[in-house]
């Protein structure tokens, strides 16, 4: 699993409870899974579908370095389902996992389309697949 963007936990993403609100860490997470799935199917228009067994396993506090690892389960016809786990950057221990989230790819009727993908690929091959590495 490649773990890509970190976030600093603040005072504004604590619950009443004063650790990571869980919702906080979801609307992340859900960010991050749309990142990957538009880098990876080269289109702006995706949208969420299904988010399956969400696990909060320990609490992250304020001050808090976190990272958060997405990595391909599958790619369909017009879908892409990816796993997700959260991590404290500096001990590796797990705050929560996502099993499965399903990412369409949509048209541009906003109807799910055929994304074509059957590999994951890296922006750098494709860049160096034109000519245009730095
Ligand atoms: C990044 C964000 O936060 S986006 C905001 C939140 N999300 C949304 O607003 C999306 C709202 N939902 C929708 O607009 C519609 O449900 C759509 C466009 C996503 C899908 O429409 P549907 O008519 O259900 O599409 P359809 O039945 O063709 O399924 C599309 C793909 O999703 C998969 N899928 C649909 N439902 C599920 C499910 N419950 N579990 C797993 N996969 C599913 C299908 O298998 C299909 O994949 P495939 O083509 O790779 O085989």
């Amino acid at each position: 699993m490649r773990f890509h963007t970190r976030k600093l936990v603040k005072p504004g993403d604590l619950n009443s409870n004063g650790t990571l609100f869980g919702g906080r860490l979801l609307a992340w997470i859900d960010e991050e899974a749309a990142l990957y799935a538009i880098v990876q199917l080269e289109n702006g228009k995706i949208v969420t579908k299904y988010m399956s067994e969400i696990n909060f396993m320990s609490a992250a506090k304020q001050g808090d370095v976190i990272e958060i690892g997405i990595e391909v389960v599958k790619f369909g016809k017009t879908s892409l389902t990816l796993n997700c786990e959260v991590r404290n950057k500096m001990n590796h221990e797990t705050i929560v996992t996502v099993d499965n989230i399903i990412m369409v790819n949509l048209g541009e009727n906003g109807k799910p389309a055929p994304h074509g993908k059957t590999k994951i690929e890296f922006v750098k091959d494709r860049l160096a697949a034109l000519g245009e590495v730095d």
